[in-house]
């Protein structure tokens, strides 16, 4: 059932300037307005909720307080941003959330200029409202002018190093910049690390007696309204944490512990750095992910993302499934190696769940590492687990590995160290559109010299170059997989180890051949069945391998066909460049042989089912066929035969 709450104040708010209409208690009610209409919200579309509705009050306050988009609030990952979207004239587009032509996810700066900055990789906030606050203190020219910059920034996202590098850098250039650790120790799993102990210890450190004196003194230069409020703030920071902190040390004013769901405290807090911050400041900001919907709260990742659900019971609307997820066979296929051989250990960078490694950590908690959201860490140490002796799987998300791609070349490749990578979410992965997209890791992988780069065409495929990987002891080696469901297909009991380089003809034809890299294959079987029925019979093989390539099967396929496809759901630069690079090297195409690579555009593809997301980038089946049409010349419409 979804319910839509009464929502009075609400309703009268149609930008942030509103707020500065009300009163304080009339902003506690709109945050608790504000929270019901999220939860309502994202009941009928689904998407990131636990992180947003823990910032419900700290998204009143901060647009209360501040002036956006003159002051530029930065939100990092901006998986929390869908209570500042509806605050920021898109309420009446939140039921298009994460869909075709709808608002994305995330913060995104075509979307809107109460977006100064989009995100959804984490930790580059505190880098970028530096930027903006360099960028005002030197004149430099923004359409919506210069205020503060505002980075809010969560304790997961505080452990990677691109936070710490600009944090390194901040103190250095002691520019006005505030900085709001939302510390709900969570990340999405719950948070790991030295860095999370260090945060947790701060709630009970001393009263931070520079900033207490910077209250005291601001409570007489705030309007009548807010002085009662500012010195209940002077009170409660009096019981703060302080002195020394890590944040100090590198330069930032620390205010906090603050309780991020109290309005008495956030308000004057806010309003007093706002009237007295004169260089970087850190305000230490307490919340609960998931924070007033029960099913959320309760839930072991703090509600972080969620199908359509109902409002009432919690129960989310998840279509059946018919095959394992991708992620649940690689898992699987890695426990049965890791049965028999101990040298094998997993590493995740916080995406235990996403990557399917929690399974390993719960069955051999010694051998799996979380790093925490620190790619290049996790790809470095890897290569030293593998300099050490053993077997490591680093197991990432494409479009988060292209954070360690420097590790990947200088500590993996030049080293020639068997790092496994296991890449998930390779290919178009919906909802989350753009930012996630897998679309570069076979372009980014498959030129680095003795890099070997597999894609598993189907389930089965997966769990044989998981087999592949752990038996592969000279060099790194790549497999890659998609987001979501296999095809259904019957797998095997264990996995068989694959030649490397060798690819499989599927079934054998005339005139054209089809070469599949990946999971496209399913739709190259459609395509080729459709075609089928107008007379053509085609060959399909299935490359498993970008690097190296399969190059007899390949140009024997040149020469016993008038044309070859490649398909792959990878960009420019790919399997498809390395195929014609060796037909072009064998002089295949001197006497006018035909091919061509369907490949992901050169654009960057919004957010959408990916169903909806191959047919824009033109992979789909129909489009394949359409391909093999146009090569031979022969007339899509109609019912001309070949
Ligand atoms: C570079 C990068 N790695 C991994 C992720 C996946 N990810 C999205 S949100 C998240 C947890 C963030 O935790 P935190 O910053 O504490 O925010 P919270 O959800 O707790 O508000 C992770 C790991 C990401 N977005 N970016
Ligand atoms: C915000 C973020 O980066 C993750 O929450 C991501 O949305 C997870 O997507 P999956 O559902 O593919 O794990
Ligand atoms: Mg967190």
């Amino acid at each position: 059932m979804t319910t839509h709450p009464e929502t009075p104040l609400l309703d009268r708010v149609q930008s942030p300037a509103d707020l500065k209409r009300f009163s304080d208690a009339e902003l506690t009610r709109l945050a608790h307005e504000l929270r019901t209409e999220t939860i309502s919200a994202v009941s009928m579309t689904g998407g990131h909720l636990g992180a947003g509705l823990g910032v419900v009050e700290l998204t009143v306050a901060l647009h209360a307080v501040f002036d956006a988009p003159r002051d530029k609030i930065i939100w990092d990952v901006s998986h929390q941003c869908y209570p500042h979207k509806i605050l920021t004239g898109r309420r009446d587009r939140m039921p298009t959330l994460r869909q075709k032509d709808g608002l994305s996810g995330f913060t995104k700066r075509s979307e809107s200029p109460y977006d100064p900055f989009g995100a959804a990789h984490s930790s580059t906030s505190i880098s970028a409202a530096l930027g903006f606050a360099v960028a005002r203190d030197l004149g430099g020219l923004c359409e919506t002018g210069h205020g503060d910059a505002i980075a809010v920034i969560g304790d997961g996202a505080m452990s990677a190093g691109m936070a710490f590098e600009a944090m390194n850098n901040a103190g250095h250039l002691k520019r006005r910049l505030i900085v709001i650790l939302n510390d709900n120790e969570m990340s999405i799993a719950p948070p790991v690390g030295a860095l999370s102990s260090y945060l947790s210890r701060l709630y009970a450190g001393e009263p931070f007696q520079e900033f207490k004196a910077a209250a005291k003194g601001a409570v007489s230069l705030l309007p009548e309204p807010f002085q009662e409020g500012a010195r209940r703030a002077k009170e409660m920071l009096k019981g703060m944490a302080v002195g020394g902190t890590l944040f100090e040390e590198l330069g930032f004013s620390y205010v906090g512990p603050i309780d991020g769901h109290d309005m008495d405290q956030l308000l004057p807090v806010l309003r007093t750095v706002q009237q007295r911050a004169s260089g970087p400041i850190l305000i230490h900001v307490a919340t609960k992910k998931g924070k007033g919907y029960a099913p959320a709260e309760a839930a072991r990742d703090g509600g972080h993302a969620t199908a359509r659900f109902d409002v009432v019971t919690g129960a989310q609307k998840k279509a059946p499934s018919n095959a394992p997820s991708y992620t649940k066979v690689f898992a699987n296929a890695l426990l049965d190696h890791a049965a028999t051989d101990d040298k094998i250990c997993a590493i995740t960078a916080a995406m235990p769940d996403g990557t399917g490694l929690d399974l390993f950590a719960e069955r051999y908690p010694s051998r799996c590492f979380d790093v925490g959201i620190a790619e290049q860490h996790a790809v470095t140490f890897s290569a030293g687990l593998a300099a050490g002796g053993m077997k490591p799987f680093c197991a990432l998300y494409s479009t988060f590995l292209q954070r360690g791609y420097d590790q990947v070349v200088h500590d993996v490749a030049i080293q020639r160290l068997p790092v496994r990578f296991a890449i998930d979410r390779a290919g178009l992965v919906g909802a989350d559109g753009a930012t996630h997209a897998g679309s570069y890791d076979i372009a980014y992988l498959a030129n680095l010299p003795g890099f070997v780069v597999m894609a598993a065409a189907d389930e089965a495929e997966l769990v044989h170059m998981v087999a592949t990987a752990a038996a592969h002891d000279t060099g790194p080696i790549a497999f890659r997989y998609p987001r979501g469901e296999g095809q259904g297909v019957e797998m095997p009991e264990h996995g068989e180890v694959l030649e490397i380089g060798k690819g499989r003809i599927i079934s054998r034809g005339a005139r054209v051949a089809l070469l599949s890299f990946g999971t496209r294959l399913g739709e190259v079987q459609k395509a080729a069945e459709s075609l089928n029925a107008r007379g053509l019979t085609l060959t399909i093989a299935d490359a498993r391998f970008a690097k190296p390539l399969d190059e007899d099967m390949i140009l024997s396929l040149a020469a016993d066909h008038e044309a070859l496809v490649t398909i792959e759901e990878g960009a420019i630069g790919g399997f498809g460049s390395h195929v014609a690079q060796l037909l072009a090297e064998n002089g295949v195409f001197d006497g006018g042989f035909k091919y061509r690579s369907m490949v992901l555009p050169d654009i960057f593809i919004d957010q959408a089912s990916p169903e909806d997301m191959y047919r824009v980038a033109g992979l789909d089946a129909k489009h394949i066929e359409a391909k093999v049409l146009e090569l031979l010349d022969i007339a899509q419409i109609g019912d001309r035969r070949a």
